[in-house]
């Protein structure tokens, strides 16, 4: 695990450890990076591995890339009405390569600190670039960062469209859309892929719902 050293911003350890947090939880932390293009089905069964998990007692929570972008990670639009335009255009992040990677940056620094609240964390975004997961898994132990594929072909991502995004992007409406005219990277040695176009969002949380328990996550024996 890494951290950036500053002279000036010195690093305080907590009275209460994660070990604490884990013990009293009866689970070890950790994040559950949920990783595809736009459509292929994060949000759906990370909202199932949720569900089931706080049905269970875990101390868990969801950061999904939508709702982040709504917050921390809003867009310069979001921004400007409240901070101005400059604050907007400085601190807002759209969807060009520095800003996903911020974004994601941004969001596995949030991340870092819930797995060490001893969180099952479950984050949903496309994260499309290899580089910026990896450097979120640099952060975390080894062991924390269970990189997840939900891997479906363009084609049913295109067909699903929920959002008509897609429709959008192939019209020329949106740029720098994941898949049709921005890339996405897929993970090499992913710790589970989800054929999500294959099967049920109930059958794909089961997976990884089974992967957390054979990781020993679910205890702290
Ligand atoms: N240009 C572009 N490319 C991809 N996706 C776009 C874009 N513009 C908006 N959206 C919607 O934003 C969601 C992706 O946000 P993320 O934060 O997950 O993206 S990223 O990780 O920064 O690439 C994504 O949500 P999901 O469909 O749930 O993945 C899209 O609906
Ligand atoms: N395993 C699945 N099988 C069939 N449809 C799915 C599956 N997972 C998600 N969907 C559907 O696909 C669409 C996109 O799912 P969503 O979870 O929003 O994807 P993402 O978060 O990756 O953009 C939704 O209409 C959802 O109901």
């Amino acid at each position: 695990m890494s951290s950036p050293t500053d002279p000036i911003v010195v690093w305080h350890d907590h009275s209460v450890s994660r070990a604490d947090r884990e013990l009293q939880n009866g689970h070890r932390g950790c994040v559950v990076w949920f990783t595809g293009l736009s459509g292929c089905g994060k949000s759906t069964v990370a909202n199932v591995v949720d569900r089931h998990l706080f049905e269970r007692g875990v101390r868990t929570y969801l950061l999904d890339g939508d709702n982040v972008r709504h917050g921390l990670n809003a867009t310069p639009q979001m921004l400007a009405e409240r901070y101005g335009t400059e604050f907007g255009k400085r601190f807002g992040l759209g969807f060009g390569q520095q800003d996903r990677e911020e974004n994601i940056r941004r969001v596995g620094a949030v991340a870092q600190l819930m797995c060490d609240a001893g969180l099952v964390t479950l984050t949903a975004f496309v994260s499309p670039y290899r580089a910026d997961r990896d450097a979120v898994r640099a952060t975390l132990a080894a062991g924390d960062f269970i990189e997840v594929f939900v891997d479906a072909p363009l084609e049913v991502c295109e067909a699903r469209d929920p959002k008509g995004l897609y429709q959008k992007a192939r019209a020329g409406q949106i740029k720098d859309f994941t898949g049709i005219d921005a890339p996405y990277e897929a993970p090499i040695e992913p710790q589970l892929v989800l054929k999500s176009a294959e099967f049920s969002p109930e059958a794909l949380a089961a997976e990884v719902l089974r992967y957390l328990t054979e990781a020993g996550k679910l205890n702290v024996s």
